[in-house]
């Protein structure tokens, strides 16, 4: 871990926020008075919600504020839309990915610049443009013609991020720029923000990643419910200092557990593959554990879990479900898998799903509908939805996971992004699902409400449900899981007992078998050893 010093000039401030604020059905943030140097990296933190990505979006033009005022180099800067505050030279690398998919990378990359001569694109001076800033960010390898609806979703956050990187950035906003990338991608981007601070540039870094903070940023600044808490020089500050003033409440690591005691099997899987992308894998999960799943990018770890919910079909192998003890023991066999996720959801299986918003999430909809529309029927009686009993449950989740919300009315579109996360588990927890699978449950989720989500799971396993969870995070996985499964090249290779495995250990089976596959479309092809700067992150497939 390393802090960065500010460099020569720093003292000038380049971006000026006084008494911000904005309301929508009530204030969401209110008086936030900030200064950004030349050359500065301000952490931008609190908790989902807080208030961190309207900030972001005022000062990039895409939200007008209701009160307060803003200056860029000494002249009044109120931006009127996201061109209008790039022609100023404010960029934003947003959590939704801005790129237009049916593109190439260099259009992409050049949209507001194409050059042409007489009506005519030049083509080659296109493609050595985008040649150029893609090795900016070490992306030297990705061919500038590539559609981007090519790429994996780590490379598109990079193209998007290559996009931001001009030479008139004068502030450059980052909201959660890592959550998709692999640690070589990180360590680039990385590499980048150094460059741009010694060259003056003022970076705002949004982030639930607090050892990424610690590396990059000079300042840290809090929001708690919209106000600006704290704002402080990042050396010296503990990570734990930081979610103390964010959450305004100490949260304890959920590490060292003892393993819990497991049940018999609830579902396994026989030989279960589908192409060249999932190999063969025989797995059980047993009632009242949580199985991690680790691996490279690329390692097929999402591409099981789908298999196992029926998102895909696989094409050969078999499922076997194992309900009820005693007389009522029965076992179902599913040659090939499921045919739908329909017929995995009435068999009981769930899915939290990384890709919250396509995949997920009813965006138009309240939180309430999201909440109860996946078990209907426990809010109905005699086929007529009981509207009191329903709204009493929207409530009790909403309480219990803190989503941040007007009220259970709210579209969950509004939502800020780690709320609508809450919003999906909500909906699992509603249905009582046998096997909870969980991809990538908590990505974009602050510290304070993983601690929530990690206690509903542990609430799950209790009752005896099995859970199967995917994550990039190391630490995620080895704080949580009672087994961990490595996954690599498509191929189950390891399964680590709580107590057998270390983070070497994990990395040297996740490496084992990498070069093997193919990446695909929703895999960026990165397969080199992760950096000690990111160690504990394994890439995302
Ligand atoms: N268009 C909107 N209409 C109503 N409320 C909104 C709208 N956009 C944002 N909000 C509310 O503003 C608050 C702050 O949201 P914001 O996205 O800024 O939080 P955040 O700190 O970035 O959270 P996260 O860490 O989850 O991304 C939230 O309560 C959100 O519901």
């Amino acid at each position: 871990m390393r802090h960065s010093t500010l460099p020569a000039g720093a003292a000038l401030p380049v971006l000026k926020i006084d008494a911000v604020g904005k309301d929508y059905a009530a204030p969401v943030l209110d008086g936030v008075t900030l200064t950004l140097r030349a050359g500065e990296a301000l952490a931008l933190t609190g908790e989902n919600g807080a208030g961190k990505s309207t900030l972001s979006k005022i000062i990039c033009g895409l939200v007008t504020p209701t009160r307060g005022h803003m200056s860029l180099g000494g002249q009044a800067f109120a931006p009127t839309s996201r061109r209008d505050a790039e022609r100023q030279g404010v960029r934003m690398v947003m959590q939704e990915l801005g790129l237009v998919a049916t593109l190439s990378v260099a259009e992409n990359l050049l949209l507001d610049r194409l050059p042409h001569r007489a009506g005519w694109l030049r083509r080659a001076e296109l493609h050595a443009l985008a040649a150029h800033q893609l090795a900016k960010i070490g992306m030297q390898g990705i061919d500038p013609g590539t559609p981007v609806s090519a790429l994996g979703i780590g490379q598109q956050q990079m193209v998007e991020i290559a996009r931001n990187l001009q030479d008139d950035t004068r502030v450059l906003v980052l909201d959660e720029p890592t959550a998709m990338l692999t640690p070589r991608e990180t360590t680039h981007l990385f590499e980048q923000i150094d460059l741009l601070k010694a060259q003056g540039v003022a970076i705002i870094y949004v982030s639930h990643r607090l050892e990424e903070l610690q590396r990059i940023c000079d300042t840290v600044a809090v929001l708690r419910d919209g106000r600006l808490v704290d704002v402080r020089p990042m050396a010296g500050v503990r990570e734990a200092d930081i979610v103390e003033r964010m959450v305004g409440r100490a949260v304890h690591e959920h590490e060292g557990r003892p393993r819990r005691l497991a049940g018999p099997v609830v579902m396994q899987a026989h030989g279960i593959g589908r192409a060249q992308v999932v190999r063969d894998v025989d797995l059980s999960l047993h009632a009242g554990e949580v199985m991690g799943l680790a691996g490279l990018v690329g390692s097929g770890r999402t591409e099981l879990v789908r298999l196992l919910f029926g998102a895909d079909r696989a094409d050969r192998g078999e499922l076997t479900l194992h309900a009820g003890t005693g007389d009522a023991a029965g076992v179902r066999r599913i040659p090939k898998g499921w045919r739908s996720p329909m017929q995995a959801i009435r068999a009981g299986i769930g899915l939290v799903t990384e890709d919250r918003k396509s995949q997920g999430l009813l965006l138009a909809q309240s939180i309430r509908v999201n909440t109860t529309l996946s078990d209907l029927g426990a809010v109905s009686r005699g086929g007529w939805l009981r509207p009191a009993f329903e709204r009493g449950i929207a409530r009790r989740f909403v309480e219990r996971l803190r989503v941040r919300s007007s009220s259970i009315e709210q579209p969950v579109a509004t939502l800020s992004g780690g709320n609508q996360q809450k919003v999906v588990f909500a909906r699992w927890l509603h249905r009582e699902c046998r096997v909870l699978l969980l991809d990538e449950p908590t990505r974009g989720v602050d510290v304070g409400a993983r601690a929530d989500l990690y206690a509903e799971l542990d609430r799950m396993t209790d009752a005896g449900r099995a859970l199967l969870m995917v994550s990039s995070d190391l630490r995620e996985l080895m704080a949580m899981c009672d087994r961990i499964g490595v996954m690599s090249g498509g191929r189950l290779v390891a399964v680590f007992e709580r107590g057998q495995w270390t983070e070497q250990s994990l990395l040297a089976a996740a490496f084992s078998d990498a070069a093997v596959l193919p990446p695909t479309a929703t895999d960026a092809p990165s397969f080199s050893p992760p950096p000690a700067a990111a160690s504990t992150d394994c890439a995302s497939s």
